[in-house]
């Protein structure tokens, strides 16, 4: 059909052209007239309509019967053609530039060119975007073709009826005129004029039948006649011969620019008909038959049900689907909420399992608390500067458990052992003071404490207690940190309690008293002591520690607190033990007095762990008196103390034998139980009693006075019973230096260290001694057990009389007869109002101004117990060697014996039998005399300097410079 339209079309169009490049242009006047009348009534038709369309006023331009002149003018400004497009098609041109001016000019001169061209330019496209014939701004200038514009014109006309009408089906006009399937570019062509004009012919004529089949034929029948007159036209001039020729030569022209139109309009047709021809031939296909349909249908129809089916089943499994995820997730919900409600119960568990724990913790210490469990804390020291390749001999720590790799037979084994804590080698020095920080507070509270390092040398014990040789605030050991603490403390109880501090540091507290007590009241008064004897501990170079301390050393604090609303006295003691070394004599390779050393410490060492065995195993008997060491801490091992020890390993595995020994031994001291401990305390009403004691016990002693020198022999001190206890005191400001340190029994020891005296007692006594009280003390009295003067060794008095066995203080509970006793002496009671401090300073002062160079001496020796002489040092010598340790480690300071002299008749008594016996003993003080030794008893006298040197006054216990 459209072929057809196009062939309709280009008919009269190819005619018309091929006739005038014939040249045979039709010069028939009637022809033109024709024309011209036709072209005339078009024309007449256009203006008309327009003239209706914008009616007469606005179109007064316009005549009703216009010249081409006059119709090409009336249209030239734009205005009429735009406003009637509007009417026709609302909106086509947006904006109209009407002229006011157009009135008062009627050529429309007036108006510019811009106007002109914007209103015609605008309609132009608006009849182009229409699909509508159209023309050129030019053809409405002098000389233009007018006779386009009517076309144009008369198309919109067309339009503008068939819209009118209703506007259904296609708008046609003269064939298939639309845009897109032709193109707007062949109704702008310049030629299309003729070609035009028929097409307004054709569709003047009868527009409606283009649209169907039988209209082709009028079409057609439009062309012919159209063509016929063409033809008629041309011939009309020609003579009778030569039509024949002229009609063929028109014909094959027409025919061979007809096809060639074709050609060409079929070639721009055919892309965009490539799709139309393929439905076709598609729908041909389908059309093949009915059958054919109907079965290609059945089928489509199955497919479709089959995809109908599928597609419901897919959704019902979409739906399951979904509901099974809805489901899951529902569940997934619940599991989760399931799951949060079951970690919060863990976390609570947890939770409560770490505060079990921690209650446990608590409880297992209070358990070993009550039972008076040693506590061993283990600390690995860290390896030293050039060390760094060694591999540790400490596999791993844990809690308190620490496992060491062992080398065995068999290849590499491990040995696990568990303490209350284990340190590493990264462990701090404030660390490790932390976890022992609250002994410090018992000691305030009326306990005593002991803490002591153990370890192979160089294992990092005196670290431990003291730090390293270049001392920082950091790098404080133990020591330096319970004395601060104790001062802080102190300080901060001061409205409560009044605090007297006093130390010791030379080893003290054995059967010769000596008591060098010197009172401090802070940290830096401690540290310089400290100092002083650090300077005169013994220490030298062995092969394992450049800096070896070759002595035990023995920092102690007594500490005697006054609850001042109540008067309740506590009393408290610490021991800060830093031992020597443990370790094997072929190790340290040491020889000479350096070996007899070794040998000593090995001694005392091996002595501590026999009384750690036999307590270990709850011996009835145990061994303190075996070395100076277990006599030192027997209060600490044996009494109610609360017990502390350091073990110290290093990490080297060619120490690994020292290791395992050490650690063996640390667990075997954990394993002590010591029995609670006890607060040292006494109510003012148990003052009052013991002071009753006495002064009852004075009286006995004066009427037994008569016949004393009997007595010496039994008791040394009877002497003291004699006295008033408030003569007795060293507080007595009554009292001279000299009367206060002639009464030996004002200066001794606080609690703390009178465990450390033996006591022989006879049978009755020690059967009785659980429920010793104050009845049976009194009820007792000739029978009491003798209360030892300083510096007499009660070994010797057992081996002297032989009317007694010596039992250790575990087996007695002497320390409640002694504490009773001397407390009633008021050592440390201050009931007169005078503190310590006055005594020590008067004291101190007095020992400086006689022993100016040797003030440091007087005070390590201990003035105030001015009882013994060096025979009392052979006498210790002797009586320990008896009980298997020669005492090199545990020599005295002999300044101590060459110190001030009381005059105390005791005292001179036993000098006098000391020299009586022994008078080639020299004595820088004649007035002093040496303790009943067994050496004065049995005649075996030990030489007091073995290596026939004085000894040197330090600090250290047994310290001896090397
Ligand atoms: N925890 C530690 N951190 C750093 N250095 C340490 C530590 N422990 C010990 N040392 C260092 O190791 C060396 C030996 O330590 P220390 O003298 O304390 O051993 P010791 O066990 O007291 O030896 P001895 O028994 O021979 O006196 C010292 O140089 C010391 O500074």
């Amino acid at each position: 059909m459209a072929g057809e339209g196009r062939l309709s079309f280009s008919v009269a169009s190819v005619v018309e052209d091929v006739l005038q490049q014939h040249g045979n242009r039709p010069r028939d006047l009637d022809l033109e007239s024709r024309k011209a009348e036709e072209a005339a009534s078009r024309r007449y038709e256009a203006a008309g309509w327009l003239r209706k369309m914008v009616g007469v006023v606005a179109a007064r331009d316009l005549p009703a019967e216009p010249s081409e002149e006059e119709f090409r003018l009336g249209l030239r400004s734009g205005i009429i053609l735009c406003n009637v497009i509007n009417k026709v098609q609302p909106g086509a041109v947006p904006k109209v530039v009407e002229s006011p001016d157009t009135v008062l000019v009627p050529d429309g001169a007036a108006l510019s060119a811009y106007q002109y061209f914007e209103n015609v330019r605008n309609f132009l496209v608006a009849v182009q975007e229409m699909g509508l014939p159209t023309f050129e701004a030019s053809d409405l200038e002098q000389g233009g073709k007018s006779a386009r514009v009517v076309n144009c014109v008369l198309a919109l006309k067309s339009y503008g009826e068939w819209k009118q009408t209703g506007g259904n089906g296609v708008w046609k006009f003269g064939g298939t005129i639309k845009s897109t399937s032709l193109g707007t570019k062949s109704f702008i062509r310049k030629n299309s004029e003729p070609f035009m004009n028929s097409l307004s012919r054709t569709s003047s004529i009868n527009e409606k039948s283009l649209n169907s089949h039988s209209d082709l034929d009028s079409n057609k029948m439009s062309s012919s006649g159209s063509f016929s007159m063409l033809v008629r036209a041309v011939l009309l001039d020609k003579k009778p011969e030569e039509i024949p020729t002229v009609v063929e030569s028109v014909l094959s022209k027409l025919v061979e620019e007809f096809e060639h139109r074709i050609a060409s309009q079929y070639e721009q047709g055919e892309d965009k008909n490539v799709k139309g021809s393929k439905r076709e031939e598609c729908f041909q296909k389908n059309n093949i038959s009915d059958e054919e349909l109907k079965s290609q249908s059945l089928k489509q129809k199955m497919i479709f049900d089959q995809q109908h089916e599928d597609i419901q089943e897919l959704k019902h499994t979409l739906h399951t689907t979904k509901a099974g995820i809805q489901f899951m997730q529902m569940k997934f919900h619940e599991e989760f909420s399931n799951l949060g409600i079951h970690i919060h119960g863990l976390a609570h568990a947890a939770s409560g399992y770490h505060r079990v724990l921690e209650e446990n913790r608590k409880l297992y210490n209070q358990v070993q608390d009550l039972k008076g469990s040693i506590r061993v804390y283990c600390r690995v020291r860290p390896f030293l500067s050039g060390q760094s390749n060694y591999l540790s001999t400490v596999d791993h720590i844990e809690e308190g458990n620490i496992t060491i790799n062992t080398p065995s037979k068999h290849g590499k084994g491990w040995k696990s052992f568990s303490f209350n804590k284990v340190y590493g080698p990264s462990a701090t020095q404030a660390e490790v003071f932390s976890d022992m920080q609250p002994l410090i507070r018992s000691v305030l509270d009326g306990y005593n404490v002991c803490i002591f390092a153990y370890g192979q040398t160089g294992s990092g014990k005196t670290y431990t207690m003291t730090g390293p040789r270049e001392l920082t605030e950091k790098s404080q050991g133990v020591n330096y940190r319970a004395l601060s603490d104790l001062f802080l403390i102190a300080e901060q109880r001061k409205d409560i309690f009044r605090y007297d501090v006093a130390v010791q540091i030379s080893q003290t507290g054995l059967n010769v008293p000596d008591a060098s007590l010197i009172p401090v009241s802070s940290t830096a008064d401690v540290i310089n002591l400290m100092n002083l004897g650090q300077k005169n501990r013994a220490v030298g170079a062995t092969a394992l520690n450049d800096r070896s301390s070759r002595s035990h050393s023995c920092l102690t604090v007594h500490v005697q607190g006054k609850d001042l609303t109540s008067g309740t006295m506590y009393r408290g003691c610490m021991h800060l033990v830093d031992l020597a070394g443990s370790e094997r004599v072929n190790k340290s390779e040491v020889t000479g007095d350096r070996l007899k050393e070794a040998q000593h410490i090995n001694r005392s060492l091996s002595a501590l762990g026999d009384v750690i065995a036999s307590l270990a195993q709850k011996n009835p008997h145990v061994p303190y008196r075996n070395s100076k060491l277990t006599q030192l801490l027997q209060d600490s091992l044996g009494g109610q103390a609360k017990t502390l020890m350091f073990v110290h390993i290093s990490p080297e595995p060619d120490a690994v034998g020292e290791t395992i020994s050490t650690l063996k031994f640390a667990e075997r001291v954990a394993t002590v139980e010591l029995g609670a401990a006890r607060v040292n305390k006494d109510s003012s009403d148990v003052k009052e009693l013991k002071e009753q004691i006495a002064s009852l016990k004075a009286a006995l002693a004066r009427k037994e006075g008569e016949s004393e020198h009997n007595q010496y022999s039994m008791s040394g001190s009877s002497e003291r019973y004699r006295t008033k206890p408030s003569e007795l005191s060293p507080f007595n400001s009554n009292q001279g230096v000299g009367e206060m340190l002639g009464d030996q029994n004002s200066y001794r020891q606080p609690v703390g260290d009178v465990g450390n005296i033996e006591v022989q007692t006879n049978s009755a006594l020690r059967q009785k001694k659980q429920s010793f009280d104050l009845d049976e003390l009194l009820a007792n009295s000739p029978p009491w057990p003798p209360v030892i003067s300083p510096g007499q060794h009660y070994g010797d008095d057992e081996k002297e009389t032989g009317s007694g066995e010596w039992v250790d203080k575990v087996m007695v509970n002497k320390q409640d007869v002694v504490n009773r006793v001397e407390n009633s002496l008021g050592c440390w009671e201050t009931d007169n109002g005078h503190s310590p401090d006055v005594f020590y300073q008067k004291y101190l002062q007095d020992s400086s101004k006689i022993y100016p160079e040797q003030s440091y001496n007087m005070l390590m020796g201990n003035n105030r117990f001015n009882v013994a002489t060096s025979d009392d040092l052979d006498d210790l010598d002797a009586a320990t060697s008896d009980s298997s340790e020669p005492d090199l480690l545990w020599q005295f300071n002999q300044s101590k014996f060459t110190s001030i002299s009381n005059g105390i008749e005791t005292k001179t008594r036993k000098q006098s039998l000391k020299s009586a016996k022994n008078p080639g003993i020299r004595s820088p003080n004649p007035k002093l005399g040496a303790s009943p030794s067994r050496k004065l008893t049995n005649g075996v006298g030990a030489p007091l300097h073995r290596n026939g040197r004085q000894p040197k006054p330090t600090g250290a216990i047994g310290k001896r410079k090397t």
